[in-house]
């Protein structure tokens, strides 16, 4: 509807010569935005006040401002009269909602759903590796959407061309019409043309480059995160790094995208179409500078709000996909404590606050592109105006008029989408910054690191040296200290204690997890931080814990997980030997049964003797059992224990274990207490000193008979 009357004053602006001078005074004076935002930064980044209150200061302020401007005119005061009282209470409530909704996420999970950490430096040369191989398809895709931008300013100047053209035969009514119009519309036509196969060139180039690029990342980044020692993992939470694979990487791509094709198109066309415009006409052009910035500043700010608010929603959204996440993820227990329904309000309250978020957002949008919408309709208005006064006075053609209509809605696009760009620009930039930070990280525990490998066999002996160690996440806490223990080659030495003794610890420090803080641990008399790590961990050492994890596919392949090259007479060979091959193949499908997320769809003692298979098929010197059986019950942990037997011979093993029951035929048992061996013996040995070894059974017997 408002292009149909802008059309209409078009033609009438050019075909009467009416004066239209009083119309044209500029008004981009009386708004004082440069006030407005700064007094709008100091409430809102700074104020005790409500936020609410404070937009009102700042509104009556501006207000203030325009209602004492000396050169207030009739246009201006109309405008404020219909946009003031709407936009101070639309702007008001959305002024007050935005800082609503971030109390409301930053009071629910402090620290947590904001992200305050600073942002690290973004890494060029990063960048530059994973763009070098997509240089060609970029530069070809920079130079399509060059020239895309380039025949774009062409656009408005051929038009005008063709007005003029149609101006002229309607003067002159001479010619044939089509014979006139025909050549300046082909031209056009052919440009359109052009400019199409350029866009659709260029966009799918680059689409390709940004995927390659994103996909190159993720692989590269996905490595470094594997690379990472276990204290890496103990600092970060997963869901945290998952997050840099995934959504860092999505933001980065897309401000790489826009950067390339609206960045280039856009200043392209700025500067193209403003030459344009002061080629055209310098007296509209010089009215267009005043009022244009003013226009896209006041787009900006609003922009600003209105990405706040996006962002706001987007992290409640993922909130509430938390809760229902751990809550799906957790399913088993929600259920044991019949937690569904309290499950299910949290998840409510957090969709509610989500929808209650977007729909605020959804409303602010409307605002925005109901009162852009407008001021660009009234700034083609007066451009019509005054282009009309111009052309009465023969200063400008009504060709020219329209060229100068379409090259300033061209500039307007290209200026607002820049605002857009630039915050884009900024999340991009540190999406990256991050993402080249994990990158760039070096654990301090090389898996690769020129370590060496042994030429002769290995006899299986461990010596903890004097070792003292804290968790680099607790530096002030001393786990281990000056810990000495013997595993003499192929024997069975058992370690146990109270609870948060360390234990576990000494099996870490054995893996290599970390490395103590001093002292030394020695396989076979060599200082296992010069051996190299992966055949140590791949080759030398097999693992079986308490809650061993299965990966999502079949049964073979969980077992071949322990090593890779594994063939399947040895994945059944042991199998057999963990005592499993017969509930495998009890399964319709056999070995190729699916165990499920995390192995779910087997039993704890089906699970336990898989994970023993994957440690017994890469036949290890060392057997590390940390609290192996201590899941099960009584039949699950008989049959286990039997594959345990089996498996230990002939090995030098350490075994972690709570029931003292399942380690009394071990050759040599130490026990621990607040990181130190405080007894040490054979079964018979430690119960005839009396001491705490021999209070422990005590207790278990006790326990085990109420
Ligand atoms: N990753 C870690 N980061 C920081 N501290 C840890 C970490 N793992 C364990 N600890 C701490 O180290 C101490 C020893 O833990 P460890 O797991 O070795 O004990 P444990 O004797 O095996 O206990 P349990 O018998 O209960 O399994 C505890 O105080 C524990 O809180």
């Amino acid at each position: 509807m408002s292009q149909l009357l802008c059309s209409r004053l078009y033609l009438t602006a050019t075909s009467r010569s009416l004066s239209f001078n009083s119309l044209c005074n500029k008004t981009g004076d009386k708004w004082k935005l440069s006030r407005w935002y700064t007094c709008y930064k100091s409430h809102a980044h700074g104020s005790t006040q409500q936020p609410g209150n404070a937009f009102h200061r700042i509104w009556s302020l501006t207000q203030r401002a325009v209602r004492h401007s000396p050169s207030r005119t009739s246009k201006s005061a109309g405008l404020r009269l219909i946009l003031g009282p709407a936009v101070l209470s639309v702007s008001a409530r959305l002024f007050c909602r935005v800082a609503r909704c971030e109390a409301d996420v930053n009071n629910n999970t402090p620290g947590e759903v904001i992200a305050t950490d600073p942002v690290p430096e973004f890494k060029w040369h990063m960048l530059w590796e994973f763009v070098k191989p997509q240089l060609f398809a970029l530069i070809c895709a920079v130079v399509l959407a060059f020239g895309a931008a380039i025949l774009n300013i062409q656009i408005p100047l051929m038009l005008g061309d063709l007005v003029n053209v149609v101006a002229r035969y309607l003067r002159e009514h001479s010619g044939n019409y089509v014979n006139e119009v025909k050549g300046p519309a082909m031209k056009l036509l052919g440009l359109y043309g052009i400019q199409g196969l350029l866009t659709t060139g260029y966009i799918i180039l680059l689409s390709r480059v940004g995927e390659r690029v994103a996909a190159d990342m993720r692989k590269s980044l996905f490595a470094a995160l594997l690379r990472q020692d276990v204290a890496f993992f103990d600092a970060n939470k997963t869901g945290q790094l998952v997050n840099r694979l995934t959504a860092d990487i999505q933001e980065f791509k897309s401000s790489f995208k826009l950067v390339i094709s609206q960045g280039l198109r856009s200043i392209t066309q700025t500067v193209g179409c403003f030459v344009s415009l002061y080629v055209i006409s310098p007296k509209l052009t010089g009215l267009t500078v005043v009022v244009l910035p003013c226009l896209v500043g006041a787009g900006a700010l609003i922009g600003s709000f209105l990405r706040k608010l996006s962002r706001l929603a987007q992290e409640q959204v993922a909130k509430a996909t938390g809760v229902a996440d751990e809550a799906l993820g957790n399913v088993r227990t929600v259920k044991a404590f019949a937690m569904e329904e309290r499950e299910l309000q949290l998840y409510a309250c957090e969709v509610d606050k989500s929808c209650e978020m977007n729909e605020n957002l959804g409303g602010g949008i409307a605002v925005f592109q109901g009162l852009s919408n407008m001021a660009l309709n009234c700034i083609v208005l007066g451009t019509i105006f005054a282009g009309g006064t111009l052309i009465s006075s023969n200063e400008l053609s009504p060709g020219d008029l329209m060229s100068f209509l379409v090259a300033s809605q061209t500039v307007q696009r290209s200026l607002a989408s820049i605002s857009i760009l630039f915050g884009q620009v900024v999340r991009g930039i540190s999406s990256g910054a991050r993402v080249f930070e994990y990158m760039s990280l070096q654990p301090t525990i090389p898996l690769s690191g020129g370590g060496r490998i042994p030429y002769h066999s290995l006899t299986g002996r461990v010596d903890f040296m004097n070792i003292s160690f804290s968790y680099p996440t607790r530096p002030g806490h001393e786990v281990l200290k000056r810990f000495n223990l013997t595993l003499p080659p192929c024997k069975t030495v058992a370690i146990v204690g109270e609870s948060g003794g360390g234990k576990s610890t000494v099996a870490s420090l054995l893996e290599r997890f970390y490395d103590p803080t001093s002292g030394v641990v020695m396989l076979d008399g060599l200082d296992i931080r010069t051996l190299d790590l992966a055949w140590l961990r791949g080759q030398v050492i097999g693992f079986i814990n308490q809650e061993p994890v299965l990966f999502g596919s079949s049964i073979m392949e969980n077992i071949r997980f322990g090593k890779p090259g594994a063939t399947d007479a040895e994945v059944i060979s042991a199998a057999k030997q963990a005592n499993a091959h017969r509930f495998i193949t009890s399964f319709p499908d056999g070995y190729n049964t699916m165990v499920g997320e995390r192995g779910v769809m087997l039993s704890g003692g089906q699970k336990q003797r898989i994970a023993i298979a994957r440690a017994l098929v890469k036949n290890p010197s060392i057997l590390v059992l940390d609290e192996a059986t201590s899941a099960l019950d009584a039949e699950s942990e008989r049959v286990v224990q039997e594959a345990l037997d089996r498996a230990t011979r002939g090995r030098t093993v350490l075994i972690i274990a709570h029931r003292l029951s399942t380690i009394q035929g071990a050759d040599f048992i130490c026990v621990m207490s607040n990181g130190r061996i405080v007894e040490a013996g054979t079964h018979l040995e430690l119960l005839s000193k009396g001491g705490l070894y021999s209070d422990l059974i005590r207790r278990q017997r006790a326990e085990g008979q109420k």
